[in-house]
């Protein structure tokens, strides 16, 4: 039996039996106290007392001076395994009877799900867990917030490692309000751009964030106003600068609200539009230039589009800044016919360069009644809880997308799912200044070949502190997580992110 048996019956329960299950299942802790005793024996116990208290100095001088580096070798296997015994192992029976988690078996024994294994980072703590048989991740979705509460922690998201084996993952910090997310560095040459790894930020575990317009296709940002979807955008085009300057990449974007967000960029755009009647005009001329390309690649024999792969045809990425202008807001001569070209974009250009990406203050069917065109979804702070799953797909909000409580001083920060993940992950663009956009379309425009770099240096602190966020910069390193303890099971796929 894997499962642990709360009170079984007493013949179950001997001493010995109870000590060699123990020892079977904590081979690595009784290997360490046993190796302990033994050296004790040889060497003496005061000489290995005043060994212990050097390591303890040792390590402790070691933490204040260089906190990174002590945290990546040595302090995330401690903080796993304090936390492992003295915060989840010892409350667990006690917690998951009270979230009703416990089963009963016909002659009267009480089964728990069994604790295998703890990892630990700055922020997360992933507890693994094995399944009892007839329960399914979906009866610990329901009581993450109790779990939470129980453990002390700011909220609680669940994972699926495989069959009856889940990461019940606990956030015990605010990692973006110690992160500084900083902007990625603007390339500057054609071969340092990879359309399937656009760099735009940084996810929760500190590690890069990045778009990918190669498998995710078309992209909608869901925000509220303020939310930071300008920096998802922007960050994206900066990623793209030199196949923008060179024609690699063209650019058709419709800002209805009167070019307030995208007009500094009007001189490397190939169209843009700022209001409605123009907007629709521009979605004809993106939709006739691509099935044109259709019909000739089809000629050709062509049947793919390769990335970069000819200037004859280019990246052609439609932005969008606000969709409900273009959906919902304008005459309905326009919305139908609006609707229907960016339903066709969205559907049959992916083969010949095609690219949406949209974004809406409400993801409602009433806004976007094609949002399941959309492969890649992204939720930043949004106004509703209902909002979430209509942005990132049923249940998404369950899994722990709690898209909706994102503090409105973190703008940039949102939840998005990837292909092949059943859980969401949080991730945040870094911010980019006007003076950031003011370089981005100086480079993008300059047909020099010497670009000369702009002065960004002030800017950029300037910026951090007009963004609000108070952030101490924070080693990525030290976020790498640590598996310790497990009962033999293999451990590859159980990883914090
Ligand atoms: N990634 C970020 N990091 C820190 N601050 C940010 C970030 N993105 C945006 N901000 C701050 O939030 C403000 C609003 O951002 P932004 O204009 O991008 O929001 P929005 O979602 O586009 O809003 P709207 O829908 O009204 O256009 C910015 O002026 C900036 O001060």
């Amino acid at each position: 039996m894997r499962e642990t048996r709360v009170n079984a019956g007493d013949t179950e329960r001997t001493p010995a039996r109870v000590v060699l299950r123990f020892l079977a299942r904590h081979p690595r802790s009784v290997g360490s106290l046993a190796a302990v005793g033994i050296t004790g024996c040889y060497i003496g116990f005061h000489t290995m007392l005043i060994g212990a208290g050097l390591a303890a100095v040792a390590g402790a001088s070691w933490a204040v001076l260089d906190r990174p580096t002590f945290d990546r070798f040595a302090g995330r296997l401690l903080r796993a395994w304090w936390r492992r015994w003295l915060t989840y192992h010892r409350k667990w029976q006690r917690v998951i009877f009270s979230c009703g988690l416990v089963q009963s078996s016909p002659k009267g024994e009480s089964r728990a799900p069994r604790l295998l294994a703890v990892r630990s980072s700055w922020c997360w703590d992933s507890v693994r867990v094995r399944l009892l048989d007839g329960q399914t991740p979906a009866d610990f979705e329901g009581v993450l917030d109790r779990l939470a509460s129980a453990y002390r922690a700011r909220r609680a998201t669940l994972r699926t490692l495989k069959p009856h084996v889940i990461s019940l993952d606990f956030q015990k910090k605010e990692p973006f309000e110690v992160l500084l997310t900083p902007l990625p560095e603007m390339p500057r040459e054609e071969s340092a751009v990879d359309l399937s790894r656009l760099p735009i930020g940084q996810d929760e575990y500190g590690r890069e964030f990045a778009l990918n317009f190669v498998d995710g296709l078309h992209h909608l940002l869901a925000g509220a106003p303020g939310a930071g979807k300008g920096s998802w955008m922007w960050g994206l085009l900066r990623a793209l600068a030199p196949w923008i300057r060179s024609g690699r990449v063209r650019l058709w974007v419709i800002d209805p609200k009167g070019g307030m967000e995208f007009g500094q960029g009007e001189g490397m755009f190939h169209r843009l539009a700022t209001d409605d009647t123009s907007g629709l005009d521009l979605a004809r001329e993106y939709v006739d230039t691509l099935d044109e390309r259709k019909e000739t690649m089809g000629r050709q024999g062509r049947r793919n589009w390769t990335p970069g792969d000819s200037a004859e045809y280019p990246l052609d990425l439609l932005v969008i800044d606000e969709l409900a202008s273009m959906t919902e807001y304008a005459d309905r001569d326009i919305t139908r016919e609006f609707e229907r070209l960016l339903s066709k974009a969205l559907a049959q250009f992916r083969a010949v360069g095609g690219r949406v990406v949209g974004a809406t203050q409400e993801p409602t069917k009433d806004v976007i009644p094609m949002r399941g065109l959309f492969p890649t979804k992204v939720a930043l702070r949004l106004e509703e809880a209902s909002y979430v799953d209509m942005a990132l797909g049923e249940g998404v909000r369950d899994r722990g997308a709690f898209a909706d409580q994102i503090p409105d001083y973190m703008p940039g920060v949102a939840y998005l799912t990837r292909e092949g993940h059943r859980e969401p992950l949080r991730v945040r663009a870094a911010y980019t200044t006007d003076d950031d956009i003011t370089e981005l379309v100086r480079f993008a425009t300059s047909h020099d070949a010497t670009v000369l770099d702009f002065p960004t240096g002030t800017d950029s602190a300037d910026s951090a502190e007009a963004a609000d966020t108070e952030q101490t910069e924070t080693e990525t390193d030290s976020l790498d997580v640590e598996y310790i303890e497990d009962d033999g099971d293999e451990d590859e796929d159980f990883d914090a992110a």
